[in-house]
């Protein structure tokens, strides 16, 4: 195949996500382990006050959000609390903050349905060492589309809002049903924002990022950007 014929079948795109993947996760995974869990903890804290202190300015009432696992921003570091319950940051505190959130669960088709979440003890263990709502207490797919604002994961992005997730298409398939209008938020450390990263046709840009020692910034083309708050 010419690289012109790779390019249009897609294959090119795939190719470099799938490398900057590995390299993203490794870099993560070594910085990760170059830190105490305390110092984890304080740079998630970070993080997470820094995404309040945004929503708070924005009038975010209701959001659709994750539990960071692994060496994933926002982790909680250290094992299952005595309940077994998983160590909770980011859900709880946009719950303790008055907003309505909703976490995903990872559906076999690699779609995602959504639950509220009501607390680390409604937990489940998940796939893929994921902690997710009870199935029991789903909404269904389309449930995202209510939200005031999506905190997506991200293994890195660029300043032009394109986003490199863990590769499974996940959020690709639900942030195909969220309103242009709603803020699309990704969650990385600093050294995670690029100037961008290869993007195939059905990737959504993301509309901004938090980082733990930045805070909120803008991404995306100047005229996307012009046309929002
Ligand atoms: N904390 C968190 N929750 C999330 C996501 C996420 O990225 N982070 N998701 C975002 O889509 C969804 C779950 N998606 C996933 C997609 C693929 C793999 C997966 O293939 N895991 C491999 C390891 C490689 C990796 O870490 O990517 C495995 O477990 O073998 C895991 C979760 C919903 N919940
Ligand atoms: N809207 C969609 N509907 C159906 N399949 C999709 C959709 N979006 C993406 N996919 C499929 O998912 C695969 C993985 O996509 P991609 O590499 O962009 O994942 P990602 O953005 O890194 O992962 P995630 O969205 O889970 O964070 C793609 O090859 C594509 O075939």
């Amino acid at each position: 195949m010419s690289a012109t014929d790779a390019y249009a079948s897609g294959d090119l795109p795939r190719a470099a996500k799938a490398s900057l993947r590995v390299a993203r996760r490794d870099a993560r995974a070594r910085r990760f382990g170059a830190l105490s869990p305390a110092e984890v903890a304080v740079e998630s804290r970070r993080l997470v006050a820094h995404l309040l202190a945004g929503l708070n300015e924005r009038g975010v009432w209701s959001v659709a959000a994750y539990l960071p696992v692994g060496s994933e921003p926002g982790v909680v570091p250290g094992p299952p609390m005595l309940s077994g319950a998983p160590r909770v940051g980011l859900p709880d505190a946009l719950r303790e903050a008055g907003i309505g959130v909703l976490l995903p669960l990872m559906r076999p088709d690699r779609d995602l349905d959504w639950a509220p979440y009501e607390g680390p003890e409604a937990l489940v263990r998940g796939p893929h060492d994921l902690w997710e709502p009870d199935p029991e207490t789903a909404l269904g797919v389309d449930a995202v589309r209510v939200v005031d604002l999506v905190v997506v994961p991200a293994l890195a992005v660029g300043r032009d809002g394109s986003r490199l997730g863990r590769g499974a298409g996940c959020y690709d398939r639900a942030l195909a049903r969220v309103g242009p209008q709603i803020p699309l938020v990704a969650l990385v450390y600093d050294d995670e924002v690029l100037d961008s990263v290869p993007i195939e046709p059905h990737d959504r840009p993301v509309t901004h990022v938090v980082t733990p020692s930045v805070g909120w910034i803008a991404v995306g083309t100047d005229s996307s950007r012009r046309h929002r708050l």
